[in-house]
């Protein structure tokens, strides 16, 4: 029988009450394991023996190691390769945007440098967008919640992660009920990460939009849109039949009524295919009501996965003017970090993983 991950909260609180054990240990454990990458579980001071007994029977330190740890040229952005216990991989990226001094506006920042950590929710991804490289694997599998956490530990010992963004491989609402674990984990101690400083990325996944905020509020939600009306975005996101624009922007208008905050909506820039003028326009009309910042991505290539190219700069800049200047939208472009690593949005793949690390390590 597979050892499980202490990280799964809903498990190790389970064997805990049945053994009488009290849950408030379970933080201390946590904790315990962060701070320490190799150990045993009696080197874990004051816990009750039947707790030791626990462990070693059916608990894993982790159940996930990191195979290999990727750094891009400019030290910005960092990727780790997952080994599951499943012998699945997946990646996680951490992006330092102010690592280089740790300061805010030339001032040390308190706390020191902040990282944010992309994480991934699945192992593949059904959805099948054109342009991700994710979505060509297919689904093969989702994580537990304790693999989610995991990621999180594994990149603390390399980092201070204030930030956590799901926007690695796979679908976050498609594998709801780890999601919600893996963040009320993440929010209690020991990691104490604000969820004001949690994005849930998706693709549009209606159902669980409509029940996200009751069961983790005041997350951010960010929305793969990338395409103002439903024909184009059929074409280029085949999960837009099933989760028609108009009905996902009632979802979007209900979740905004009860969290009352702003909705990321991201689109990629396609050359040709959802940059012109006239779709600038059909986005303004479609988001003047929300309260909403737009992030204009430049399309990172995959290879010969995907046959589209990135909008060129004018294209964006009159974009970015048409939903700023006539419709009062905020709307920034994202600098993509770590293309030279594959570690930037999209780029997160499993396929010849293990091959494209060791190529890499011999460049
Ligand atoms: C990989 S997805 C994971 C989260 C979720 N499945 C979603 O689609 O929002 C994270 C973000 O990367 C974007 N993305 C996917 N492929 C991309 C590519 N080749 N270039 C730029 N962004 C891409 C997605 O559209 C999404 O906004
Ligand atoms: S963009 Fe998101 S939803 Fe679409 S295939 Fe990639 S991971 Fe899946």
């Amino acid at each position: 029988m597979a050892l499980k991950s202490v990280f799964d909260s809903s498990v190790i609180r389970a064997e805990f009450d049945k053994a009488g054990i009290n849950t408030r240990f379970i933080p201390l454990i946590w904790k315990y394991v962060i701070q320490n990458p190799d150990f045993n579980w009696e080197d874990i001071p004051s816990l009750p023996s039947s707790a030791y007994t626990l462990l070693g029977a059916k608990f894993k330190t982790l159940t996930s190691v990191v195979d290999s740890v990727l750094e891009s040229n400019d030290g910005v952005t960092t990727k780790l390769l997952i080994k599951l216990q499943n012998g699945a991989f997946v990646e996680c990226v951490i992006m330092r945007y102010d690592s280089s001094l740790g300061k805010l506006n030339g001032k040390p920042r308190p706390g020191g440098p902040r990282s944010t950590l992309c994480v991934s929710s699945q192992v593949g991804c059904k959805m099948g967008c054109t342009f991700c490289a994710t979505g060509s694997m297919g689904f093969k599998n989702n994580l537990s919640s304790g693999e989610i956490v995991e990621q999180l530990v594994h990149a603390s010992r390399l980092s201070t992660i204030r930030n956590i963004v799901f926007m690695g491989m796979g679908e976050p609402l498609n594998n709801y009920s780890a999601l919600v674990e893996a963040i009320r984990t993440m929010t209690a101690s020991p990691f104490q990460i604000s969820p004001r400083k949690i994005t849930v990325s998706t693709v549009g996944i209606i159902h669980a939009i409509t029940k996200l905020h009751n069961d983790v509020p005041n997350l951010n939600l960010a929305v793969s849109l990338h395409a103002p009306v439903q024909d184009i975005r059929c074409k280029i996101m085949p999960a837009a039949r099933a989760f028609p624009l108009e009905k996902l922007m009632n979802a979007l208008q209900e979740y905004q009524k009860k969290s009352q905050q702003k909705i990321f909506i991201e689109y990629i820039m396609l050359d040709g295919v959802n940059d012109e003028e006239q779709q600038a326009h059909q986005l303004g009309k479609l988001l003047e009501t929300f309260q909403v910042v737009v992030n204009l991505i430049p399309f990172n290539p995959i290879g010969s996965l995907s046959q589209f190219t990135t909008s060129t700069n004018q294209k964006v800049i009159k974009f970015q003017k048409i939903l700023r200047g006539i419709y009062d939208i905020r709307t920034t472009v994202r600098k993509e970090m770590g293309q030279d690593i594959s570690g930037a949005c999209g780029q997160l793949v499993a396929v010849d993983l293990k091959k494209f690390y060791v190529d890499r390590r011999d460049d």
